[in-house]
């Protein structure tokens, strides 16, 4: 931070650091100098001055650098005060302007939408960097109405985003509950027992079969570790948004599993090709040639065939698991359309 601030001018520190202004008040004539690097512009203050304010010069830099920390933390949200964030539309692959400004809460499910290529995961990546038009697409995105400020944007501690990506290899030799503790111990959660077995009982809701604290995490299944690293996502991630790339069906119960994401507070973000996850969300935005075409409010109408998807996607997973252990899929049609008219009516 010191290099970085006492490299740029005074103009430029001010331009990014409003509050830096109030550091160099007391020096007179600053403002004569806006244009000086902030190194020199400390080389060249009067001895005397600097024996009148009783500072150091070489404490100068570090002085400063602690001041803008400090004022950061005052005037910067931190991620747990994430309550919203703002798409501010750019324009298209063809440059065509998208002319839209779509504003997110905490708690809602967001499907994005459009034929493969369309621009879905370049949406996710503006997201997830915070794009402030300097990706291809243009885009803006707000925090709490407001532009983030840059140490958001770049900050390691501070990630605003948790990807949950279509592959988890656990290469680690730890059991599930030695994973969880891990996890929450570098989070500093101080009830890590009690918030693994929370975790270990939510994973096993969301997923087909059931798994103990003791299996090892390399001996669980694709759907097993997807309902592990969801319920760790949930309660142990400071991340307020998520972002997903479509929830494969790997026998999880996905409805809960975004239930599950939603109940703590988080902006769930997912691209899908699924219409059983599009109805799930609460709006869908529709990506077409790099751009946003539409933003559709899930309807009344589509809520009442969720019921009806969801009887499909169960009857589907039903035949999976029926694949699984060697069985056939000789169904009999007659019954199932009767079970479909049932479930309509
Ligand atoms: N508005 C845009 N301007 C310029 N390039 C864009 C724009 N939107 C997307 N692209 C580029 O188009 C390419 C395809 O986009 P992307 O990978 O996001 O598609 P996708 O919908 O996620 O595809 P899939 O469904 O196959 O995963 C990428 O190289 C991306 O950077």
């Amino acid at each position: 931070m010191n290099v970085l601030v006492t490299g740029m001018t005074l103009r430029e520190l001010f331009a990014r650091y409003p509050y830096a202004r109030d550091f160099f008040e007391a020096f007179d004539e600053y403002e004569a100098q806006e244009t000086l690097p902030v190194a020199d512009f400390f080389t060249m203050l009067d001895d005397e001055l600097l024996a009148d304010r009783g500072v150091e010069r070489e404490d100068l830099p570090r002085q400063l650098a602690e001041y803008l920390a400090f004022m950061q933390q005052l005037t910067e949200p931190s991620v747990e005060e994430v309550r919203s964030i703002t798409i501010v539309g750019g324009r298209d692959k063809s440059g065509v302007p998208e002319n839209c400004r779509l504003t997110i809460r905490t708690g809602e499910i967001i499907c994005i939408v459009g034929p493969t290529g369309s621009g879905k995961s370049r949406l996710l990546a503006d997201i997830e960097w915070l794009a402030q038009g300097d990706t291809p697409t243009g885009r803006r995105i707000l925090i709490n109405e407001q532009p983030p400020p840059g140490a958001m944007r770049f900050s390691v501690e501070q990630k605003l985003v948790a990807q949950l990506s279509q592959n988890m290899n656990f290469i680690m030799d730890l059991t599930v509950e030695e994973f969880i503790a891990m996890h929450a111990g570098s989070r500093m959660r101080e009830d890590v027992a009690g918030i693994t077995r929370i975790i270990v009982e939510e994973a096993n809701r969301l997923a087909g079969e059931a798994f103990a604290a003791a299996t090892p995490v390399t001996a669980l299944s694709g759907g097993q570790s997807r309902a592990l690293m969801i319920a760790d996502t949930a309660f142990l991630s400071r991340s307020p948004i998520v972002l997903i790339d479509e929830i494969e069906n790997a026998g999880i119960d996905r409805r809960q599993a975004l239930g599950l994401l939603v109940t703590q507070q988080k902006i769930v973000l997912m691209a899908t090709h699924d219409p059983f996850l599009a109805l799930l969300g609460d709006k869908r935005i529709v990506i077409g040639n790099g751009g946003i075409r539409d933003v559709l409010e899930t309807s009344a109408k589509e809520r009442e065939n969720l019921r009806l998807l969801q009887s499909v996607d169960a009857m589907l997973n039903g035949l999976r698991q029926d694949l699984r252990s060697g069985g056939r899929v000789e169904l009999d049609q007659l019954r199932l359309i009767e079970g479909l008219k049932q479930e309509i009516s």
